[in-house]
């Protein structure tokens, strides 16, 4: 089978890259020069771990090419993926404006049958308009068929998930075209569910607003555990330990961000609007979420009283570890949000500093050191639990702070250790550690850090 991929984001990318190391001989395409340019010479784009070895190793196999040339990439081929972004409207909905390029790009330049195969996220009778649009624009007299096939991989593990995930899903009206694609993914290992195109559409909306529901939802528990005196990380113990509910995605913080959930849960309210359903539930999630990603400066305002002209060390800035994506992160709202309280923002993070510095507002200062953020710094907040982040804030702020105060959005911390550390220590959905013991100035300043 001879593969094209269509758009070379996080998923196009690392779609190209695991088809290849199965085996297959995949060209992917992006009308991005510098991204083709920088693959060519088997550069990453993106920070992904793993990615680039895998990369590397494909193209060195002569598996895996990279063109801007839609002539050249769909020239050929018998599968062409679509995996282009399908951004959030002004409206809410998704924006679909490069996925019907994508498919007049198809129909222009394929030389045979093919089966188109949607990787991005689309709502609902996406697919069937992309078939239209590619026949409509056929210069040949090629079969096309269509197969929805999203994707679940989470960034800063996509290509573990990619071989380890929990299902591929399916969808297709015509079995010879689903069968093509399962022969193609079989070599994965992974459970396949097949399914029609419209419960395969569905199934991916599905999937991100139940995982953002759960997010919401013990966050709210969060929030009253804090009035109650109830430990959240206890809470989500005990009820993840019932397997009808499950343990994973019960972690408490400052809500979810990044490139999937805000745009696809907005996506699926709209989906419900245009078919005159009333989504309540969903609309709260958002509504949560969208307050919670203020929650540490409020927490910051109600026990310092202002912040203005503290300096303030924002460690973590990506949506998550492991990842350099900006997209919908909450130190975006958190940044916003400080520097309007006339905080000095001095910001640290491992990998997404360059992404954010086109984000975040001007007045942020970068450090290049965790050390140098949290040095002569009035309060610490941690926005993101990278592991050297995790690692070093609490025992740098006992070290270098004259009165260290810590809000954790990530829960990274016990209570006893902050405690140890004599730090005061604000977390979301647990008690407040105040330190026992006044801190010596001496102790700073002859800190042999
Ligand atoms: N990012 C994720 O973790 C993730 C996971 C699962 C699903 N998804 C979904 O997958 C889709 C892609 O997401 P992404 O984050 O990889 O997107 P992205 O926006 O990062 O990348 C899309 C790429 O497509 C290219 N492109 C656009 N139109 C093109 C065309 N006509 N021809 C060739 N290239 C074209 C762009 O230049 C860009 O490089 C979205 O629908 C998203 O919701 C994303
Ligand atoms: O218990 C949790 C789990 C996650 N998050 C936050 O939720 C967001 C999303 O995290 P995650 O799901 O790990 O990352 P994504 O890469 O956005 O992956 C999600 O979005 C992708 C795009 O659709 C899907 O493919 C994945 O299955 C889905 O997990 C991040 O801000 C996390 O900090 C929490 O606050 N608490």
């Amino acid at each position: 089978m001879k593969i094209a991929i269509i758009g070379t984001g996080y998923v196009g990318l690392v779609t190209g890259v695991c088809l290849s190391e199965i085996g297959h001989d995949v060209t992917c395409l992006d009308i991005n020069p510098q991204k083709i340019e920088l693959l060519q010479k088997g550069i990453s784009p993106i920070y992904e771990p793993g990615l680039e070895d895998l990369m590397t190793k494909n193209i060195e196999a002569d598996r895996l090419h990279f063109t801007t040339s839609h002539i050249v990439g769909l020239k050929d081929k018998d599968v062409i993926y679509i995996a282009v972004g399908t951004p959030q409207g002004e409206d809410g909905s998704a924006d679909l404006t490069y996925i019907y390029n994508a498919a007049r790009n198809v129909g222009q330049n394929i030389t045979n049958d093919v089966v188109v195969v949607t990787k991005s996220t689309v709502p609902l009778g996406t697919n069937h308009k992309v078939r239209e649009v590619v026949l409509a624009n056929l210069e040949g007299n090629h079969c096309v068929e269509v197969v929805s096939n999203p994707e679940f991989l989470r960034e800063g593990s996509a290509i573990h998930d990619s071989f380890h995930g929990d299902r591929i899903v399916i969808g297709a009206d015509k079995e010879e075209a689903a069968n093509i694609i399962e022969e193609i993914n079989k070599p994965f290992g992974l459970p396949i569910l097949k399914t029609s195109i419209s419960s395969a559409e569905m199934i991916k909306y599905a999937a991100n607003a139940f995982l953002a529901t759960k997010i919401s939802f013990i966050n709210e528990i969060a929030n009253l555990s804090e009035k109650v005196s109830a430990n959240i990380e206890e809470v989500a113990s005990g009820i993840g330990m019932d397997t009808r509910i499950g343990d994973k995605f019960l972690n408490a913080g400052i809500g979810y961000g990044g490139s999937c959930f805000p745009k696809d849960t907005h996506a699926l309210v709209k989906i419900s609007e245009d078919n005159e359903h009333d989504f309540h539930l969903l609309k709260s999630v958002i509504q949560i979420n969208d307050t919670q990603k203020t929650l540490l400066v409020k927490k910051a305002i109600e026990r310092l009283g202002s912040l203005e002209g503290k300096r303030v060390a924002m460690l973590g800035l990506a949506f998550k570890p492991e990842t350099d994506d900006m997209r919908e992160a909450a130190s975006i709202v958190v940044a916003e949000k400080l520097v309007a309280e006339g905080a000095e923002v001095v910001a640290y993070d491992p990998i997404a500093t360059e992404n954010a510095k086109n984000i975040l507002p001007e007045e942020v200062i970068y450090a290049e050191q965790i050390e140098d953020a949290i040095m002569d710094s009035d309060v610490v907040f941690i926005l993101t639990d990278w592991k050297e982040i995790v690692e070093k804030a609490l025992f740098l702020s006992s070290l270098f702070m004259k009165k260290p105060i810590i809000f954790d959005g990530r829960n990274c911390y016990k209570a006893e250790d902050a405690l140890k550390m004599q730090v005061e220590y604000i977390s979301v959905g647990r008690d407040s550690i105040q330190p026992t013991e006044e801190k010596e100035e001496e102790y700073v300043v002859a800190s042999s850090y």
